[in-house]
């Protein structure tokens, strides 16, 4: 085996799969069906169903067994994280390349700062972030991608280790700014999904996604990310992707609010992660903390909580006229 990956969700197995076009792939998932599927039909039918995995990808449910690599690419949802890595083998020294989008409730860390509360700062950190539906990476689509190390030389490393030839990593040293817009976005396509349910039209979405993405960058910059990273792959690139497709489980949870589908339904319903459920109440509670007003970031977090998506709107609409 010659690289890690954490997580046998739909994204963990695609990033697995490209991977195996030259290495050996160790996975660790949680569920008992996903390992046999992939270790004996190739495919997971679970969470990526109808894509054939190469045989190079063996996967456990050992975490021991990571301890055999040195690279870890680390795909658990943000919310399990924490628990994640404390189960595993850390004493290693893995090298982790992060790729959970997200903030942490409760402690509002971004992925990189819960590794360093779980292992210390010394553990070398990457994020990587970007419009990537994992079918499409699972396939061999063309895809491009943020990889974001604050050690230049790692991530010059590591850039050349994960590039394959349809999928293309760009090396960038701000993990903040990485992090920021892969978190932030995922609660903008919510937002996106609810104007598209309620039938709100494509003027509401286009304001949405330029509002939104005023918002992600000035909660970025407060949070020491750079301008040009928001405006980069892994954030404006991936809100673009994530605020536009029935794809996206962020944008179809919002689908099924704005149509009048309680949350709770929504979530029962599927086995799958939208990240910008658990994200939307903790990046309203971090903006705040910096100061920062996130009005569309509030209005979902609103959605969330059961408020009427007509007050939700009419308190946005209302808001006191500024310049852009
Ligand atoms: N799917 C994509 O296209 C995609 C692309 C880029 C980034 N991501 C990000 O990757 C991360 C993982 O998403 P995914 O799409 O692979 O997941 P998924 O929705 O396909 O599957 C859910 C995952 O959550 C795991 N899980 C559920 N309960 C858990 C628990 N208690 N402890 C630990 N793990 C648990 C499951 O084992 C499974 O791996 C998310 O942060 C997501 O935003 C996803
Ligand atoms: O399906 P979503 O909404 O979790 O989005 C998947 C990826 O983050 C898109 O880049």
């Amino acid at each position: 085996m010659t690289i890690g990956v954490i997580g046998g969700g739909a994204w963990g197995t695609a990033l697995a799969q490209v991977l195996a076009e030259t290495e050996h792939v160790l996975l660790w998932a949680r569920e008992p069906e996903v390992i046999s599927g992939i270790n004996d039909a190739h495919e997971n039918r679970d969470f990526l169903p109808g894509v054939t995995l190469s045989p190079r990808i063996h996967a456990t449910g050992d975490m021991g067994e990571l301890a055999r690599v040195s690279t870890w690419l680390v795909v658990a949802p943000a919310q399990h994280l924490r628990r994640v890595l404390a189960a595993s083998p850390l004493e290693h020294q893995p090298t982790l390349v992060l790729c959970a989008k997200g903030i942490e409730a409760g402690s509002l860390l971004l992925m990189a700062e819960v590794v360093a509360d779980v292992a210390g700062a010394d553990l070398p950190v990457a994020i990587l972030s970007g419009p990537t539906f994992a079918g499409e990476v699972a396939r061999g689509l063309p895809t491009a991608v943020t990889l974001a190390c604050a050690d230049e030389a790692l991530g010059e490393t590591l850039t050349a280790r994960l590039a394959r030839p349809a999928f293309r990593p760009y090396y960038s040293d701000d993990v903040t700014g990485a992090e920021i817009g892969g978190a932030v976005k995922n609660v903008l396509a919510i937002a996106c999904g609810v104007v598209e349910g309620a039938g709100l039209g494509l003027n509401a979405r286009a304001a949405l996604i330029a509002r939104g993405f005023a918002e992600m960058t000035r909660f970025g910059l407060a949070r020491g990310a750079r301008a040009e990273t928001l405006a980069g792959l892994s954030g404006l690139g991936d809100l673009v992707l994530t605020c536009s497709s029935p794809n996206s489980r962020n944008f179809t949870l919002g689908l099924g609010i704005g149509r009048g589908e309680t949350v709770a339904d929504l979530l029962a319903a599927t086995r799958t992660v939208a990240e910008g459920a658990s994200t939307a109440p903790v990046l309203v509670e971090a903006a705040r903390a910096v100061g920062v007003e996130m009005p569309i970031a509030e209005g979902v977090a609103a959605l969330l909580a059961g408020a009427p998506i007509r007050e939700t709107v009419a308190r946005l609409l209302a808001r006191p006229l500024k310049a852009e």
